[in-house]
This record gives C-alpha cells, sequence and structure tokens, in this order.
C-alpha cells in the first residue's frame, strides 16, 4: 500500500491498483505485458470477452493495471498492465504482483521495431530471475497476421537468440521461455492462450490420458476439451494439433452455442411434470439419452464425423472422427458419454483435494 501511495503521489495515472483483496488469493495470474500498443488490451478482449477483432481498432489506450476475474472450470485472473507503466521501478510492490503469478505473458509487436521491447522483456527477465526464477515466460510475437511464413520464422529466430544470448551473458541458462506467432485475426491467439492455461493445470496429465484413451478406443482423429466461454482447449489427446482441425472444433461449439440460444427454453415446471407424468412415469433425465448438449455433423469433404457433446456448464468435448466411423455412432456415443463421467469425477476429486 506504502508503495502505490508513492506511485500514486509521482503519477496517479501509472499508479498500480490496490492489491488483490483476499478474494483473488489462490486464483492464477496471467499478466499480459509489453510496449504501448503492441496488442495486450485487445489480446484479452477478444479472448475473454468475445469482441470482434476489428472492434479493437477502437480500444483506447489502457492507463492502469486492468483486472478481469475469470469463472470457468478453473478460477483464474488476467491483469493488462498499461505499456507505458515501469513495474521495476523500486517503489513498486513486485511481490503483490509476481507472488501468485501462473505466467507472464510478454506481447511483442512483430509489425513494428521490436528491439526495445526484446531489451525491456530482457531486463524484465534478469530482474525477475533472484526471486522468482520460475515464472514461466510466454512471449507472444503478435500481429502476425499479413506477414510471410518464412518472415514470421525469420522474427521468432531473431528474438529467441537475442533473449538467449543476454539471459547467456548474465549467467542464466535453460529459464522458462516459450515463444508463440499469435494474432487476433485468426485462432493463433486462442491456441497460444491454450498452451499457456494447460500450464495452470494441475491434473493435465490425467486428462491427456483420458482423451488419449478417448481416441484409441474410437478412432478418433483427434479430441479437444475445450472451455466454452472462450473457446480455449484446456487438453487435447496427443497426436499433433493441426490448426484446420482446431477452428473447425472451435467454430462448432459457436454454432452449438447459438443454436441452443435460439432454440433452447426453460420448459414451465406444469409442462415438466405434464412429460414426467403417465403413460411415461419417468424422470426427464431418464427419458432421454443425454441431458447435456450433444451433436454430431459429417462433414460432406473425407465424410469424417464431427461430435460435440458438453462436460457441464463450461466445459465441452469435441471430437473428429476417422472417415466411415459414423457407423458405429451408437457405441462411440455410449464410449464419450462414460469418459465424460470420468472427467467431470477427475475435476471433483481435484477440487475437493483443494
Ligand atoms: N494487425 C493486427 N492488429 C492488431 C492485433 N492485435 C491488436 N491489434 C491492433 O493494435 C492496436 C493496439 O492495440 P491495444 O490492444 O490497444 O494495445 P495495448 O498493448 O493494450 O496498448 P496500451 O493500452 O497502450 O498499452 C489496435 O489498433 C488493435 O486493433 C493483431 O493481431 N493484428
Amino acid at each position: 500500500m506504502e508503495n502505490r501511495a508513492i506511485a500514486q503521489k509521482k503519477d496517479a495515472a501509472t499508479a498500480p491498483a490496490p492489491a488483490p483483496g483476499p478474494a483473488a488469493k489462490g486464483k492464477p495470474r496471467l499478466l499480459l505485458m509489453g510496449q504501448r500498443r503492441s496488442g495486450k488490451s485487445s489480446i484479452s478482449s477478444v479472448v475473454f470477452h468475445k469482441m470482434p477483432p476489428n472492434e479493437t481498432l477502437f480500444l483506447e489506450s489502457t492507463a492502469r493495471v486492468q483486472k478481469d476475474s475469470m469463472h470457468s472450470f478453473m478460477d483464474f485472473q488476467v491483469w493488462d498492465f498499461p505499456g507505458q507503466l515501469d513495474f521495476l521501478d523500486p517503489t513498486f510492490d513486485l511481490d503483490a504482483i509476481f507472488g501468485e503469478i501462473g505466467a507472464l505473458i510478454w506481447v511483442i509487436d512483430a509489425q513494428d521495431e521490436y528491439l526495445e521491447a526484446v531489451n525491456r522483456l530482457n531486463s524484465t527477465i534478469l530482474n525477475l530471475q533472484p526471486n522468482y526464477p520460475n515464472v514461466n515466460v510466454e512471449v507472444f510475437i503478435h500481429k502476425v497476421d499479413g506477414l510471410s511464413d518464412d518472415y514470421k520464422l525469420d522474427i521468432q529466430r531473431d528474438i529467441m537468440q537475442r533473449i538467449q544470448d543476454e539471459l547467456s551473458d548474465n549467467g542464466i541458462e535453460n529459464a522458462p521461455i516459450n515463444f508463440h506467432l499469435t494474432s487476433i485475426y485468426n485462432h493463433s491467439i486462442f491456441e497460444a492462450f491454450s498452451k499457456v492455461i494447460q500450464k495452470l493445470i494441475p491434473h493435465l496429465p490425467t486428462l491427456e490420458a483420458m482423451l488419449n484413451n478417448l481416441c484409441r478406443a474410437n478412432g478418433f482423429e483427434k479430441a479437444y476439451l475445450f472451455d466454452v466461454l472462450s473457446k480455449i482447449y484446456i487438453a487435447t489427446d496427443s497426436s499433433p494439433v493441426d490448426m484446420p482441425s482446431y477452428e473447425i472444433c472451435s467454430d462448432y461449439i459457436d454454432v452449438i452455442v447459438d443454436i441452443s440460444e435460439i432454440y433452447g427454453w426453460a420448459r414451465p415446471q406444469s409442462y415438466i411434470e405434464y412429460l414426467e407424468g403417465p403413460p411415461w412415469n419417468h424422470k426427464l433425465e431418464d427419458q432421454v439419452a443425454c441431458k447435456d448438449a450433444e451433436s454430431c455433423i459429417v462433414l460432406s469433404d473425407g465424410r469424417r464425423p464431427i461430435m460435440l457433446r458438453e462436460v457441464n456448464k463450461y466445459l465441452a468435448l469435441v471430437m473428429v472422427g476417422k472417415e466411415g466411423s459414423y457407423s458405429q455412432m451408437a457405441m462411440i456415443t455410449e464410449n464419450v458419454g462414460t469418459i465424460v463421467g470420468g472427467l467431470l469425477k477427475a475435476f471433483e476429486i481435484t477440487k475437493a483435494r483443494k
């Protein structure tokens, strides 16, 4: 609080917001940092607030730290730092910022001069290393839309080299730093966030093992466990992620959510009583195969079925089947139901342990 008061006296606009209260304790934090106009607020708005990418053109520059609490399958926070903030200033309480950090996401504008951004990132890492050596640093080489594939890779190589050289000159080897090429105009930003979030999930190996079993037993080419709201995938099977399958699965969620919003309706109690009364005489959930959203489409090209199954109000499983597997859909639906039960149990056990 003292540090904040001093910073506030100096310049109210750049003073950090108060440290989070007890409610924020224990929630992993994703810090979005980088130069001004590098795209931090746009990333947070597109991924977590469903803002269409074109509308980010009208976003104002961030004046103070924006803290967003995400309530999903797991509670976490996203902190968006103003580009001009110098949090390495000794007046800042570093522990309030980096104490409960899940990942530090450093955004670099690939369409602009990036040397200054890389230098600031280097000095940030060097400053953090003594006290917070395990901070996961995720470098988003951002706005790569419109850049040729060769140029993107050249930039990535150059940035990686500059960071590695600087760190090894200072005696730091193997610091946990990962690089992602991202843009809000395609799915790459969601993919990058998926990889960042996955590192925060303690029972990820269990989820992955279940999805591997699911793919093996039912001949799925790929299975994703999605966070429905952000469309980040929190787990997938071990086969390599290919962008087209990820994009189509993520779009399929949008289709089902839209259809549910248009055609879904809360049945009045009297109607439910009628449906559960004679001649059926059974609870509604016992009369239908699955009370959650469940859907399957077969794309005409390749004839591969894509299947979606709601897990709970935050999560959905989306699988891409092999060509011709539609004929075994009855067995597959049954198996998917069993895996959903397993996933729910895994989440319940970890929650109870926490
Ligand atoms: N081409 C392209 N433009 C982007 C992308 N992401 C963000 N932008 C644009 O970059 C500009 C700056 O974005 P902001 O999100 O305001 O940047 P910021 O890092 O939050 O800036 P400060 O709040 O000043 O720190 C906006 O005009 C966005 O539309 C991207 O992936 N590609």
